[in-house]
């Protein structure tokens, strides 16, 4: 019988290359199970309601709040995300890996609650190619960007509350070296 996996969490600030990693590192290990989030955020071209996020309203944030839906939840930049907590449960219970990216704020939720998961900060090569990534990705505007790196400050100056620190330098060695963390290979 497997044992049971740790839960791993992916944090680190808007535009490090958390989804560029996770998406790199699932196309080679689907079996590593990706939560999908609850938002209040609208979605971005491309992005599908059940894949990248439910997509929900104000008031729906607040009845999954209200019910103890959400393993942890929090605001970020003017929105709210979370995390549903009996999809996480399920499948760790299965045996399966299981990956959450989600911001500092829900990181010390989870440390709170699960014990035995794993922390892990993605951190940028350095500050100015932060700034390179979050803009050239071009799907915020101005505001929402300054919004996005003052965040990033607190964020970059919680690094050592987590267990292991990854830098984003390269896409596939991140993938694989948070695939050893996982022990998934
Ligand atoms: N606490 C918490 N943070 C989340 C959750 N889902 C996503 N986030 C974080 O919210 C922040 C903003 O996410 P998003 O709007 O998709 O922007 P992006 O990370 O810059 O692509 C990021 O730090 C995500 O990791 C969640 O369920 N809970
Ligand atoms: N290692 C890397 N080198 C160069 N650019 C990267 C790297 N990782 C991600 N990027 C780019 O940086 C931008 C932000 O990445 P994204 O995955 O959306 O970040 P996050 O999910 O952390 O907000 C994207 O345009 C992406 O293509």
């Amino acid at each position: 019988m497997s044992e049971r996996p740790r839960l791993t969490v992916l944090s680190g600030p808007s535009g490090v290359g958390k989804s560029t990693v996770v998406a790199h590192m699932r196309k080679q290990h689907p079996e590593v199970w990706l939560s999908v989030s609850a938002t209040t955020r609208k979605p971005r071209p491309g992005e599908q309601h059940g894949v990248h996020y439910f997509f929900v309203t104000d008031d729906e944030m607040d009845k999954l709040i209200a019910n103890g839906e959400l393993l942890e939840w929090a605001e970020f930049a003017g929105n709210r995300y979370g995390t549903p907590r009996a999809a996480v449960l399920e499948h760790l219970e299965a045996g399966v890996p299981v990956l959450l990216e989600i911001d500092l704020q829900g990181a010390r939720q989870v440390r709170e609650s699960m014990a035995e998961a794993q922390l892990v900060f993605l951190a940028p090569p350095s500050w100015e190619e932060l700034v390179r990534r979050l803009t050239g990705r071009g799907t915020e505007s101005p505001e929402v960007i300054e919004r996005r790196l003052l965040a990033a400050k607190t964020e970059l100056a919680a690094e050592p509350e987590f267990d292991t620190t990854l830098v984003n330098t390269s896409v596939e060695d991140v993938a694989r070296e948070l695939l050893a963390l996982m022990n998934v290979v």
